[in-house]
């Protein structure tokens, strides 16, 4: 796979202060889909802004597709599509005309095959001459998709597209976005739904306080820092856990004391998970029953913001308390 974008010591300082990005470097490769998170404010949209030429950075280099965003604008802007966290589009407006407009915005030539095209496969094209007010949201979200791929764009952005969005819609839009990766688009979300990043993304990236904290495919990034609970059911319940049990292992009791919870790591050589059992049997620990559960996205990107967050408090000066 070939990089499509570039970005290079990327930094953004607002003229309020804000920091919002802080040497981000980042490759993205052609034809993948990569998904930011970050909480609240953590400057995911800024650094989508900065790719699309929006946002001019302070410090760093963007390249797309081989063109850099500042002096080489045009180029790079032409391979792009943006499909903003806002539904701002003209509502007396037709479907059809509103795509073709923005066809136009980038200089391009009228290609209503094209549009054709994009509308069939946002099925769009049965409301291509309905008003866009007469549109339902999930609708209006997708007109704002063909807008984004109104000039054929080789790379799309979505910041947060189905935010507000009921369940249904969101795996419409899924299938939607898998579509375009079929057709080869390459694919940037930003989103505050993990099932999304964990259903969607070939890589996944974490941002916080302005800091790309780590870049890696999904699968990997699952099993890296994914810890798994095993959870034994007892026979009998116990009052407290024998301490020739507890070891050195991070074992805890259920309030009932009919349950053991064990975290182990995925990525241990062993997992201790054998000599745990032959203790608890050496120890006339009777077990019922054993089942394991791996974490989730969520529980992998929470761990990694609280991380950061600790780290963070520890570099800043103590306040004084005079
Ligand atoms: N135009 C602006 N002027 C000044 N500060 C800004 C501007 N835009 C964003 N910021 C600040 O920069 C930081 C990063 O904001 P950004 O919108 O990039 O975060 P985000 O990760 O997209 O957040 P969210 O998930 O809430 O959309 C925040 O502290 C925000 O207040």
């Amino acid at each position: 796979m070939t990089a499509i974008i570039d970005v290079d010591h990327l930094s953004k300082t607002y003229d309020s202060g804000t920091k919002a990005l802080d040497d981000v470097s980042l490759t993205i490769e052609e034809g993948e889909i990569i998904a930011l998170l970050g909480p609240n404010g953590a400057g995911k949209t800024t650094l989508i802004s900065t790719i699309c030429g929006l946002v001019v950075p302070t410090g760093g280099t963007v390249r797309v597709g081989g063109h850099d965003i500042r002096t080489d604008w045009r180029a790079a802007r032409k391979m792009i599509g943006l499909v903003p966290q806002e539904i701002a589009i003209e509502l007396f407006e037709t479907v059809m005309n509103t795509v073709r407009f923005t066809r136009g915005l980038y200089g391009q030539r009228p290609d209503d095959a094209y549009l054709e095209q994009v509308l069939r496969s946002l099925t769009l094209w049965d409301k291509r001459d309905s008003l866009i007010k007469e549109l339902s949201g999930g609708m209006k979200r997708r007109v704002l998709i063909a807008k984004a791929l109104a000039h054929r764009p080789r790379v799309l952005f979505l910041d947060e597209p189905t935010a507000g969005v009921d369940v249904a819609l969101r795996r419409e839009m899924w299938q939607v976005v898998r579509r375009l990766r079929q057709e080869g688009v390459t694919i940037i979300l930003t989103t505050h739904y993990l099932e999304e990043a964990e259903e969607m993304a070939d890589r996944i990236g974490v941002i916080n306080h302005g800091q790309l904290l780590l870049v890696k495919p999904k699968a990997e990034l699952m099993g890296e820092f994914g810890k798994k609970r095993l959870t034994i059911e007892l026979y009998e319940p116990l009052d407290a856990i024998p301490p020739e049990i507890t070891a050195d292992r991070a074992l805890d009791l259920s309030e009932d004391g009919r349950s053991l919870g064990y975290d182990y790591d995925t990525r241990a050589e062993r997992t201790g998970i054998a000599r745990l059992l032959a203790d608890l049997s050496g120890a006339g620990i009777k077990v019922r029953d054993v089942s394991t559960k791996q974490s989730t996205l969520e529980e992998v990107f929470l761990d990694l913001v609280d991380e950061d967050e600790h780290a963070q408090e520890a570099s800043e000066p103590m306040e004084k308390t005079a």
